[in-house]
């Protein structure tokens, strides 16, 4: 057997019969001058020379590569240029653009911001709380977080986990790389905070939408699809601004949040007032109207005032106005917050240029910053007393009659600097160290450089008649429009608007004649006039010019849905809300007789009266010839009286309903209610379901004639039981009144 072996290799040594290949790559090197030695030389060495020549192909082109890169300012940097320029399309969209809110909406809506991987989550309840300001300011409708005041659009924010047990979460896409697919397409965003710069207390950003290839359109069409979706969210809403509750001392807007926006329809005014306001403002708003002020000389300006009692819809009106015309409002309380004129200048100078500015309490302009202190000013007891006969449901009530006069014009004319030096803050209701701008820097603010044009400014005051003439000039204030205490019309309207749904038609105009309405639709119709009807006997149940709107809202909201009981119950509440006047008068009285001569003459007292308190004052004041400390002496009997009768009213009251009382008048006598017409007492009597007995003689009737009796003997008559204390309660009520014995 023939050995055949393999001629052995040896390292640099080609075996005879062995022929070299042209190198794996396929490339053949035998023709290049010298490459023979090279690979022997290699082969010595035992390396594959067609390797090296694909390893030194590789490093030329990378080391190429590099040198192009590093040729431009940065590797990575020339990388993304590169990209950008042939392969991807991207939008840079900026915090300061209103179209960062569509895109921020749309992420939201999309779940996109709310579902990544990188994410930050903020409580709603923390309002101070840097981070959450930080990091959630916008919300999917834009609103700001603002802890504890919970946006009106978080019902429809994703971004929001809402449940009973706590502070809501708020989950948003932290600043940095996000990406996502749309359509089929990758996006990458990229959340940049700029922390050199600030809107408020909140540092500027930029977002940028990127994706792959070369057409703008698809980007595009995701911003118009954002703005479509959040200009249609917002159209049903009205913008609303107020001051930044940022902890620093620079004071700005904040960054808005949407109301739903109010029907000017449901602000109770007289018709022809409300259009007339209305066409003025919308004329204004004309684009040709720009030139027209331009022409003449004009500051294109707009300036009006609503004046008024608290609560009886100025602030209602200028949020509906909004809402009609369909801009953002700014609005900026006087009263409130540690503003300043520089402060003041700065946010009418921020203000876009088409907006309604709502300053409210003009009349504390000019009430300065008096040291540290905190204290209200002297007049506070005045204040309480008149604290009783406003609403005390009213937020401004409190506010609004602690406030006096504001000597706004000394200011300007001693040019005073704004420490210290104005008077007005002696007699101001309003703590002074949270006052401090002037009536100067007001009227900067209003018409000064920094106020734009095409702006409307809506002043606000409960009281027009302590405005300096200069503040409400015409040109600063074009139109004054009153708001008062509700009369009967404004009354009956309240109660309609309240309970407007019930019997309204499902399908309105859906029947053309009588024949064709069904059964259904009558009852609708029936209840819808039955409404319209206890509109009228509510306004006539109610003392004209009393109450303000928001008051008689107040007691009807008691009675959602149910518009009979609101219409059986208006008169007990009319009586108690007058009550507090009534004992303040009393008190008054009080506080004169002790200063005052002891006797009364019978001859003084009044042949007959009312059982209005009030009117009964008033009569007596009249019609008596006795001194007035007499007078005083009865006025304050008479009061005393008509507090245990109202006392014994309400009982009687109370017990009627609460026993349902039998129409059998063989029975023990049931406790007899004083009949009412417009609030006040009348002399009928009224039993069970508000039958009305003439004729019926009643214990309470009794009871009055006796006082009376009493009364006419003489104030001292200490067995009266009206004046004397042996047979009072603690309340000042007789016993036998109290415990129901009279009955
Ligand atoms: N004329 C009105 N028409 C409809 N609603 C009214 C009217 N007046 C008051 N209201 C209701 O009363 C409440 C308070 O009204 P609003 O805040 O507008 O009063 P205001 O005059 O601005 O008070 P303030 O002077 O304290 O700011 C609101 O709920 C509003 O709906």
């Amino acid at each position: 057997m023939e050995n055949f072996s393999m001629p052995r290799m040896m390292p640099g040594v080609i075996p005879p019969g062995i022929h070299t290949t042209p190198a794996s790559n396929g490339l053949d090197m035998s023709g290049i001058p010298g490459f023979d030695v090279v690979q022997r030389l290699l082969m010595k060495f035992g390396l594959d020379p067609s390797l090296l020549v694909t390893l030194g192909m590789s490093l030329t082109l990378i080391s190429s590569l590099l040198s192009f890169l590093s040729y431009s300012t940065g590797s990575f940097a020339a990388l993304g240029r590169f990209l950008s320029g042939y392969v991807v399309t991207s939008a840079t969209i900026h915090s300061s653009d209103v179209t960062f809110l569509y895109i921020m909406r749309w992420l939201a809506v999309n779940r996109i911001s709310t579902d990544c991987r990188i994410f930050c989550v903020t409580s709603r309840k923390n309002p101070q709380s840097y981070a959450v300001r930080r990091y959630s300011s916008y919300s999917p409708f834009g609103g700001g977080d603002r802890g504890d005041q919970e946006d009106d659009d978080d019902d429809f924010d994703p971004s929001i986990e809402d449940d009973s047990l706590g502070p809501k979460l708020k989950y948003t896409s932290a600043p940095g790389y996000h990406h996502f697919w749309h359509l089929g397409r990758p996006i990458l965003i990229n959340r940049q905070l700029d922390l050199a710069c600030y809107t408020g207390d909140i540092p500027d950003e930029t977002i940028i939408l990127t994706t792959i290839g070369r057409s703008p359109s698809f980007l595009k069409d995701i911003i118009s699809e954002a703005r479509r979706d959040y200009l249609l969210a917002q159209s049903q809403k009205t913008m609303v601004y107020t001051l930044s509750p940022t902890p620093f001392a620079q004071k700005t807007w904040d960054q808005g949040r949407h109301r739903p926006a109010r029907d000017i329809s449901t602000v109770i005014m007289p018709p022809e007032e409300k259009e007339h306001l209305l066409q003025d403002i919308k004329e204004y708003l004309k684009p040709s109207a720009m030139n027209w002020y331009a022409q003449r000389g004009l500051p294109y300006r707009r300036g009006y005032l609503f004046y008024g009692p608290p609560g009886t819809g100025k602030t209602s009106l200028s949020l509906a106005l909004a809402g009609e015309l369909k801009l953002p409002l700014y609005i900026l309380s006087l009263a409130t917050g540690s503003l300043t004129d520089e402060t003041l200048t700065m946010l009418f100078n921020s203000l876009p240029r088409k907006c309604i500015v709502l300053l409210e309490d003009i009349d504390c302009a000019g009430v300065y910053r008096q040291g540290d202190t905190d204290d209200w000013d002297s007049d506070d007891d005045d204040a309480d007393e008149a604290d009783d006969d406003t609403d005390s449901s009213s937020s401004g009530s409190a506010r609004n009659s602690k406030s006096t006069a504001s000597k706004s014009n000394n200011d300007k004319k001693d040019g005073s600097s704004s420490k210290g030096s104005n008077s007005s803050a002696a007699t101001s209701g309003y703590p002074r160290s949270r006052i401090s701008v002037s009536f100067s820097g007001l009227l900067n603010a209003i018409d000064g450089v920094a106020s734009h044009e095409g702006r409307i400014l809506i002043m606000t005051t409960n009281h027009r008649e302590r405005l300096d003439k200069a503040l409400i000039r015409p040109g600063r204030v074009d139109v004054q429009i009153e708001f008062g205490h509700a009369d009967k019309e404004t009354l009956a309207e309240i109660f309609r608007a309240l309970y407007k749904e019930i019997g309204e038609p499902k399908i309105p105009g859906s029947f053309d004649s009588k024949d064709q309405v069904d059964k259904k639709r009558r009852g609708e119709l029936e209840m819808r006039d039955g409404v319209r009807q206890m509109a009228e006997r509510f306004a006539e149940r109610i003392p004209t010019n009393k109450f303000t709107p928001a008051e008689i809202q107040g007691f009807l909201m008691s009675y959602k849905g149910r518009p009979s009981d609101a219409l059986g119950n208006i008169d007990a509440w009319v009586r108690q809300r007058t009550k507090p006047e009534r004992k303040r008068k009393s008190r008054a009285a009080s506080d004169t007789r002790e200063n005052s001569a002891q006797s009364l003459p019978a001859s003084t007292c009044p042949a007959s009266t009312t059982t209005n308190g009030i009117t009964s004052l008033e009569g007596i004041h009249s019609k008596s010839s006795a001194s007035s400390a007499d007078t005083t002496v009865l006025l304050d009997q008479i009061t005393r009286f008509n507090e245990r009768v109202d006392l014994l009213l309400t009982k009687q009251e109370l017990a009627s309903k609460q026993s349902s009382i039998t129409t059998d008048t063989d029975s023990a006598t049931p406790p007899p209610t004083i009949a009412h017409s417009n609030g006040f007492l009348t002399s009928g009597y009224q039993y069970e379901s508000g039958d009305t007995s003439e004729d019926e003689p009643s214990i309470l009737q009794k009871s009055k004639e006796e006082s009376w009796e009493k009364i006419k003997r003489g104030p001292l008559d200490t067995t009266s039981g009206i004046n004397g204390t042996s047979d009072t309660t603690d309340n000042g009520v007789r016993d036998d009144i109290a415990s129901g014995s009279v009955g």
